[in-house]
């Protein structure tokens, strides 16, 4: 049986000061009582599984020892997953995507089968050919991934070199690597894992080109799991951080797949080699467009991941006195200490109400797709981009600095913060690269202006341009709505200034292109400021929605959240605020001291905060942020684990340390 450890007096202290039903917020975050219900019990199932408990910490292993206990344990976590569901209802990916962080420490080498492959078989398969793949893979009789970027382009995916050419004889497609730079690089679980993949590949009939299309390939004998003839595929080797993903290289020698291989919901070919365009070329780009969304509420969950850690590390911690005399203080009560900490929570929490309504509108782009409107599609795909850039970057950063707010101890790998790093970081570039992404907005904003100008009726995200132009003098006042407008004002302001360089250039002789790559720092700044606006407005609103239906102290804790992002970014971008909006000098002093007044409101409330995000110690993984807050035990306890601690005398000693000693002349 389990030892039952008495919970640290700092942290039972702490959560009796907390002024809110910790639950009713658990509920809210995750959708509803039945979804909470629904994910712990699933949790708890995994937490009784014997064999997915490792006896050796995984940071000690190999790398081919990781991944194999990687697939190992991803195997028993989908048997529990289909037991569970033969019981109950399917259970909904976010709970299936948190328990998976309970099994696999670092990213599971099944990540892109659930992550893109079963979801573009959806997205851009036709109903036979669903009918033919989905049940075999959403069972996993097949396993696979999405291979798209090759070793000489992931950006730019018109320019990938991978062929599909088409043989009308044998009603076939052959695909081809052309040269080393065309070799697929990076697709997760492509390394050892997969026999399957979707291919990204530029589509050839009778010599002529017809841009990239989507393939589903078999690469691997389903019996012995070797490479097929004409396939060479393996891994790329260690990174920065996704060590178990198993991401790999996959390169193609006069490799046929049969005609219906190719996944044909927009665009076709026919038996004779006619080609039939799609409704929009893009739409091939579709599975892109919902990870991005998904990744909104993946940078929810990493920011919540680290903020429990350092919340509660740091309300255990004790450093240094505020006043000589005194015991040494909780660090959590040091005010910088809390500047660090409580945007991440707030971070978070903006993080998933953009999710919420971002995802009802990407399935209303589906919706409508499928009765073939694609008026909202622009729309979404630039919030998708710019929102996927923002929320990861700030994840990213946001991360690091609760590691670093950890001290010394962050630095150690059992605190969990430096892998939970390796993820958001990676984040950051997969899935359409920060910059690259942010200058895909920009395009719409460009565009948008364009048609402010013009006097045109703008897309909801947009119309805020409209106002701006019609009048920009509203009169300044530090409430949560008119600060929005100032963030509004920003991007506007930014937008237009972008404009006008690109117009600048253009009008001194040169080309478009040109002036846009002169104009791009500009462009990528207007992004960000339009994704602050957005992520502010969004916030603020669904807060306002949310408040309504809960209780009034969970609707003062969430108020003061709200207002900690909008003040805490308005602190930080003041200058541009100055520049474009009618805040003055004294209304950011306020604003300074209104910022300190919520540090304090929230201070009580911290680890009821953090708790309920309910990630349980199995899930977070980390010395430094159980529940119980037992930190310093932990650590030892983990640091007994090293196989150096096995043995009194390493026998590096006996080798190499005793001969160089004794040779040491004094
Ligand atoms: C407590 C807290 C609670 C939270 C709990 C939650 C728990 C967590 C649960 C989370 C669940 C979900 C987890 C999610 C994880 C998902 C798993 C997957 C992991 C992924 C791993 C990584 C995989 C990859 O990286 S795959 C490869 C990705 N590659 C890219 O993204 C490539 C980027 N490049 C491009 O997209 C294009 O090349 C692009 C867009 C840069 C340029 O394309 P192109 O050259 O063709 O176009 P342009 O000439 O620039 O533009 C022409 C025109 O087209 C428009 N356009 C472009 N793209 C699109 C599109 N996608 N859709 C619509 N339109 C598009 C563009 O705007 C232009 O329009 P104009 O009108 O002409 O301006
Ligand atoms: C952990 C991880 C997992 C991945 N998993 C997969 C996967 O499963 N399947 C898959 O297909 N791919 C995967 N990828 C690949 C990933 O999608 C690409 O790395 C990503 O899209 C960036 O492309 P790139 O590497 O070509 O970067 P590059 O485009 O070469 O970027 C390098 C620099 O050039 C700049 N740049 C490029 N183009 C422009 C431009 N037009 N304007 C301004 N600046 C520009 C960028 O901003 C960046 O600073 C993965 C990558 C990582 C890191």
């Amino acid at each position: 049986m389990a030892t039952v450890h008495k919970i640290n007096e700092d942290l039972v202290k702490e959560r009796q000061k907390c002024t809110f039903n910790v639950q009713e917020l658990t509920y809210l975050l995750d959708g509803g009582e039945e979804v909470t219900k629904e994910r712990r019990e699933f949790e708890n199932i995994l937490r009784n599984v014997k064999e997915l408990q490792d006896e050796v910490p995984e940071v000690y292993l190999s790398h081919k020892e990781r991944y194999e206990n990687a697939v190992r344990k991803t195997c028993i976590l989908q048997n529990v997953r289909n037991d569970f569901e033969k019981k109950r209802e399917v259970l909904s990916p976010r709970n299936i995507f948190r328990a998976g962080y309970a099994v696999i420490k670092d990213v599971s080498p099944f990540f892109l089968h659930n992550g893109m492959f079963v979801p573009t078989i959806i997205g851009q398969g036709t109903p036979e050919q669903q009918a033919e793949w989905l049940p075999k893979a959403k069972a996993m009789a097949i396993i696979g991934t999405y291979a798209q970027t090759e070793l000489g382009h992931g950006t730019f995916i018109r320019g990938l070199e991978t062929t599909a050419t088409y043989d009308a004889k044998t009603e076939e497609f052959i695909l081809n690597s052309p040269k080393v730079t065309s070799y697929k690089w990076w697709p997760g679980g492509l390394g050892t894992t997969v026999n399957h993949c979707i291919t990204v590949a530029q589509l050839y009939i009778n010599g002529k080109k017809y841009g990239i299309h989507p393939f589903i390939v078999q690469i691997r004998d389903l019996e012995t799991h070797k490479p097929l003839p004409g396939i060479k595929v393996g891994e790329i080797g260690p990174k920065m951080g996704f060590a178990t993903a198993n991401n790999g290289f996959l390169g193609f020698q006069n490799f046929r797949i049969p005609r219906k291989n190719m996944l044909m919901k927009n665009a076709q070919v026919l038996k004779d080699g006619t080609f039939v365009k799609g409704m929009n070329e893009k739409l091939t780009y579709g599975t892109m467009v919902m990870v991005r969304v998904n990744i909104v509420s993946d940078s929810a969950f990493h920011t919540a991941m680290a903020a429990t850690i350092a919340v509660r590390y740091a309300a255990v911690r004790h450093q240094s006195q505020l006043k000589a005399k005194e015991p040494e203080v909780q660090i959590i009560d040091y005010l910088t200490q809390q500047h660090k900490l409580f945007i991440a929570i707030a971070t978070s929490h903006a993080f998933s109400n953009t999710y919420t309504w971002l995802y009802q509108a990407y399935l209303k782009v589906v919706e409508d797709l499928g009765k073939q409107k694609q008026d909202h599609l622009p729309e979404l795909h630039a919030l998708s981009c710019c929102l996927k850039a923002t929320s990861s970057r700030d994840a990213g950063v946001i991360v690091e600095q609760c590691r670093l707010a950890c001290g010394g101890h962050g630095y150690m790998a059992s605190s969990n913060l430096p892998i939970i790093y390796g993820y958001t970081t990676a984040a950051i570039t997969y899935e359409g690269e920060h910059t690259v992404l942010l200058l895909q907005t920009a395009r719409y904003l460009m565009k948008a202006w364009m048609s402010a100008l013009e006097g045109k009726v703008l897309a909801p995200s947009v119309a805020y341009l409209v106002d701006w132009l019609k009048s920009d003098k509203q009169r300044w006042q530090n409430t949560p709505e008119v600060i929005v407008k100032g963030f509004q004002h920003v991007a506007a302001g930014k937008i237009k200034d972008a404009f006008d360089a690109i117009q600048k250039h253009v009008k001194a002789g040169k080309d478009y292109e040109d002036a846009w790559n002169l104009a791009s720092v500009q462009l990528i700044k207007a992004s960000e400021a339009h994704s602050r606006a957005i992520l502010c407005d969004g916030y603020l609103r669904e807060t306002v929605r949310t408040s309504s239906s809960v209780s009034p102290s969970l609707a003062k804790v969430l108020n003061h959240l709200v207002q900690l992002y909008i003040v805490y970014w308005t602190l930080e971008t003041a200058g541009d605020l100055l520049v474009y909006s009618n805040i003055g000098k004294d209304d950011i002093a306020v604003l300074k001291e209104k910022y300190e007044e919520l540090l304090a409101l929230i201070r009580p409330n911290a680890v009821g905060l953090v708790d309920a995000f309910d990630i349980s110690d199995e899930i977070l993984q980390s010395t430094l942020g159980s529940y119980d807050g037992r930190v310093y035990e932990r650590l030892m306890e983990e640091a007994m684990k090293s196989p150096l601690n096995k043995e009194p005398v390493n026998q590096s000693f006996h080798k190499y340390l005793k001969p160089f000693i004794k040779k040491a002349k004094l």
